[in-house]
This record gives structure tokens, C-alpha cells and sequence, in this order.
């Protein structure tokens, strides 16, 4: 069974001469425990499908369930047994703390604000989940400005864990990091997983760096997912020319490098206002051809192209 479910998700926003479709039909499953690694580039809508699987945004259409239970349109008051659940970790350490507050005022908040008195009290429960994420508990006084950027960037995932949620959406969570400090917080979330048995909705625009993490990965361009699969079929054997152009940018990747070289993907990406009609990547894609214009591909065996690579 899916611990959550996305159907068709879809967000709409208006604006001058039309609307942006910057999520557009999504679909897909997170397990219980299992990583699902969202990439593309900037404005491709991750942030927007993120903000969405926590309720900060209501979709415009399709549907999101969460153990089972229809939680697209749920309200403040029905969400907040659900809020427990469902976590979000947010890019930015420095923006998303409050610097007035102390760090352990800030980790204790989710417990204060749900009413939750943990056996020990509050700040027994806000030490141990300082030392789960590896800072000192006895720092619990101390002010966001203080820490470093990893390690605010850790006050952030203690504050998630605070009630002990099964799924956390991670929304570019290493980015605004040292590419050094980058690797200490990904391991500590791959402990946490382990440990806990968490489940992520991992948001990067960097391949690398989710390779590192997620068991599954989609590929989004343009409000829509191109493909999707296990994380070594997406490596080592991608299908969709974008998901091939994404990782021969990336240092290393060795089969593509050698057979390939670096694909240059040719001009910007189009405006999510006025998407091209059939197949959205056709404007880049070195491989399209007159189909591609008319007809939009179905994301079929995991992949949404009418000429994927390895296909007959
Ligand atoms: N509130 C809004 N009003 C209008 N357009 C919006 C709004 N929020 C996002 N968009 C647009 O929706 C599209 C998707 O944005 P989103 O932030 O979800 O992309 P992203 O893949 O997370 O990009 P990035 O990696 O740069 O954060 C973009 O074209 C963006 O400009």
C-alpha cells in the first residue's frame, strides 16, 4: 500500500494574459520508508508540487491521499492530526527560523502548537531530538544565529521530527549549503530514514546529489513528469532525451560521458504560461520529430516520450 498517492495534481495560477500551468497532471506513489527524489530544472513546479503534498497550497485539480484518506482539499482543523504526519523541510536555514525565537523554543513549537506534552516534558523531548540530529542539547538556549549553516539547516530537521512524522518533504534541503556541509546533513538524513523509517519526498534540482539519497526518482520538465523509475534505471539507463541531457551534465556519469559527450540542451525553457502543445521538451529536444508537435506522449512503462531510448 502507498502511504501517499498523487492523482492528476494539477496547479493553476492565474496571472496577466493567462494562466501558469506550473503543475500539470502529476502522478505518483510514495511507500512507507521509501525515497522519491522530484528533479528538474528551476520552474519546472517541484516547489509547487512539495507545497501542495503538505496543504500550504491548495491544488487546482487531481487528488492527494495520505494513508488512504482524501486529504486534497482538508481544512485547518481536519489537517492537524495529519500535520503530524506530513513534514516539510524547507531550502532556505537562514529564512526559515525564526532569529528572535531560541533553538529550542523553535524545535519545541510543533509539540506547543498541537498540545502535545511528551513523557519528560517538552525540553527533554527538544534535547533528544537535538542530539538525533547530532547538535549539542545543551545549545537548547541559544539564538538561530549562532549555528552555522548545516547546522541550522539540522535545527530545521529536528523541528520535522518533532512529531514524528512518516513522510517529510525535503524542498531543496542542501542547496543553499557548502558543497563540504552538503554530504554531512544528506548522510544525516539517510540515518534518519534508516532509523525512523522515513519516508521523503526529496526536492533537488541537482542529480547528483539525489543519487545520493533516493531510491526512486522522476524526472519533472515543465509542470509534468518525463520519467520515472528506480534510481539505477534512471542512471544507468535513461530513456527520455531529457532525463540523458540532465545527467551528461553531471561529472562522471561515465556510460553517457563516453557515448554522448556533454548534450547541450538549445534555447530556454518555454513559459509555463503558454506551454508548446504535444510534447512540452519538443522546443529542445534534438530527437523530435513531427508527432512530437501534435501529440502529447503518455508517460507510459515510466516514461512519457514517443521515441524513448532502448524502445524498438
Ligand atoms: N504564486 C505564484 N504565482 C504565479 N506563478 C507562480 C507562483 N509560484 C510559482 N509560480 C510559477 O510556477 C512555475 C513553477 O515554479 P516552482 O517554484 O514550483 O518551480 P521549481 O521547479 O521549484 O523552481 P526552483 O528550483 O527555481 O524553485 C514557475 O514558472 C513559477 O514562476
Amino acid at each position: 500500500m502507498s502511504l501517499l498517492a498523487v492523482e492528476g495534481l494539477t496547479k493553476h495560477f492565474p496571472a496577466r494574459g493567462g494562466v501558469v500551468r506550473a503543475v500539470d497532471g502529476l502522478d505518483f506513489t510514495v511507500r512507507a520508508g521509501e525515497t522519491l527524489g522530484l528533479v528538474g530544472e528551476s520552474g519546472c513546479g517541484k516547489t509547487t508540487t512539495g507545497r501542495m503534498l503538505v496543504r500550504l497550497l491548495e491544488p487546482t485539480g487531481g487528488r492527494i491521499v495520505f494513508e488512504d484518506r482524501d486529504i486534497t482539499h482538508l481544512g485547518g482543523r481536519a489537517m492537524r492530526p495529519l500535520r503530524q504526519e506530513l513534514q516539510i523541510i524547507f531550502q532556505d536555514p537562514y529564512a526559515s527560523l525564526n532569529p528572535r525565537h531560541t533553538v529550542g523554543r523553535i524545535v519545541a513549537m510543533p509539540l506547543t502548537v498541537n498540545g502535545i506534552r511528551p513523557p519528560g516534558g517538552v525540553k527533554k523531548r527538544v534535547q533528544e531530538l537535538l542530539e538525533l540530529v547530532g547538535l549539542n542539547p545543551e545549545h537548547y538556549n541559544r539564538y538561530p544565529h549562532e549555528f552555522s549553516g548545516g547546522q541550522r539547516q539540522r535545527v530545521g530537521i529536528a523541528r520535522a521530527l518533532a512529531l514524528r512524522p512518516k513522510l517529510i518533504v525535503a524542498d531543496e534541503p542542501v542547496s543553499a549549503l557548502d558543497v563540504s556541509i552538503q554530504a554531512q546533513v544528506i548522510n544525516l538524513l539517510r540515518q534518519l530514514q534508516r532509523d525512523l523509517g522515513l519516508a521523503f519526498v526529496f526536492i533537488a534540482h541537482d542529480l547528483a546529489v539525489v543519487r545520493h539519497f533516493c531510491q526512486r526518482v522522476a524526472v519533472m520538465y515543465l509542470g509534468r513528469i518525463v520519467e520515472i523509475g528506480e534510481r539505477d534505471e534512471i542512471y544507468e539507463r535513461p530513456r527520455h532525451p531529457y532525463t540523458r541531457a540532465l545527467l551528461s551534465a553531471i561529472p562522471n556519469v561515465a556510460k553517457l560521458g563516453e557515448s554522448e559527450g556533454r548534450i547541450r540542451l538549445s534555447g530556454d525553457v518555454p513559459t509555463p504560461m503558454n506551454p508548446p502543445s504535444g510534447c512540452r521538451f519538443r522546443t529542445r529536444c534534438w530527437k523530435a520529430q513531427d508527432v512530437c508537435a501534435t501529440e502529447e506522449p503518455p508517460l507510459t512503462g515510466g516514461v512519457a516520450c514517443h521515441f524513448p531510448e532502448g524502445a524498438s
